[in-house]
């Protein structure tokens, strides 16, 4: 059973598309991690999944209860930390298609958050303004936030990019966690051992899809090659090094 199906899909900004004419199945319960170079793409796929850009054309289609139940993580660049709000608040946020927007918070629904707070290493951290937290803090409360969502389709835009090891570690104990749990858990990776060793399928992105498939069929360096080279020519502004994929 797939959990998402998508078809001939074109995202992008001010009609430049970013992403072109995807075509391809997530199945319920994979765990995918979507790779590929600077600029390929990968982070307007992920809200285009989540709903927070429309197509240019073709579509994403799931059954309107996974549409209603997708928990994002945006990249952590995008979270405005100067925001005057504490960690129990943020995470509550979590709650927010049950509980409404202004509405209280059940004692069952102050547990989950508990819970949550606990999982990711944060009690006691609740009352603290989130500007005050370390940037492995900060994605751990994040987590947290994703945890009280309890969302079947779990988007995740690099999750583990600019936090300690131990973060990281734990952290990708609780997308296992997950994934055993049998949701469906899409990543943006940027370290390719991680997404060898905890994500059987990927799909390599070059605005294009290069490769969709088992993890090590699609990471071959000819593929990696080909993304690299497919992106370059897509960016008018591109630069001389070509070292880094
Ligand atoms: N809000 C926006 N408005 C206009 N163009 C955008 C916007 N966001 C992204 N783009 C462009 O879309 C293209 C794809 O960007 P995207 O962020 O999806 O790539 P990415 O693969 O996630 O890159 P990275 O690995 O650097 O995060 C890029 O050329 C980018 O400049």
């Amino acid at each position: 059973m797939s959990a998402v199906t998508i078809r001939n899909l074109t995202l992008g900004y001010d009609r430049h598309p970013a992403v072109h004419h995807l075509d391809g199945r997530i199945e319920a319960g994979a765990m995918l991690a979507v790779v590929g170079p600077n600029g390929a793409g990968k982070s307007t796929l992920l809200k285009g999944l989540a709903g927070a850009i429309s197509p240019l054309s073709g579509a994403v289609e799931m059954t309107r209860s996974d549409r209603h139940a997708i928990a994002y993580l945006p990249q952590a660049a995008e979270i405005d930390r100067s925001f005057p709000i504490t960690v129990f608040e943020l995470v509550a946020m979590g709650l927010w298609r049950r509980t409404g927007l202004f509405g209280g918070l059940s004692k069952a629904d102050r547990q989950a958050i508990e819970q949550a707070l606990a999982a990711v290493g944060l009690t006691g951290f609740e009352a603290r303004t989130i500007g005050t937290l370390s940037g492995g803090q900060l994605q751990r409360m994040l987590f947290a936030r994703l945890l009280v969502q309890d969302a079947r389709l779990i988007l995740l835009d690099e999750p583990f990019t600019a936090i300690d090891a131990k973060t990281c570690a734990d952290l990708l104990d609780l997308v296992r966690r997950w994934n055993s749990e049998q949701r469906t858990v899409v990543a943006v990776l940027h370290d390719m051992e991680t997404v060898r060793q905890a994500f059987p399928q990927s799909l390599l992105l070059a605005r294009r899809a290069i490769a969709w498939g088992p993890t090590d069929e699609v990471l071959t360096p000819e593929n990696l090659l080909a993304a690299r080279r497919m992106t370059e020519a897509f960016d008018d502004h591109a630069g001389i090094c070509t070292e880094a994929a």
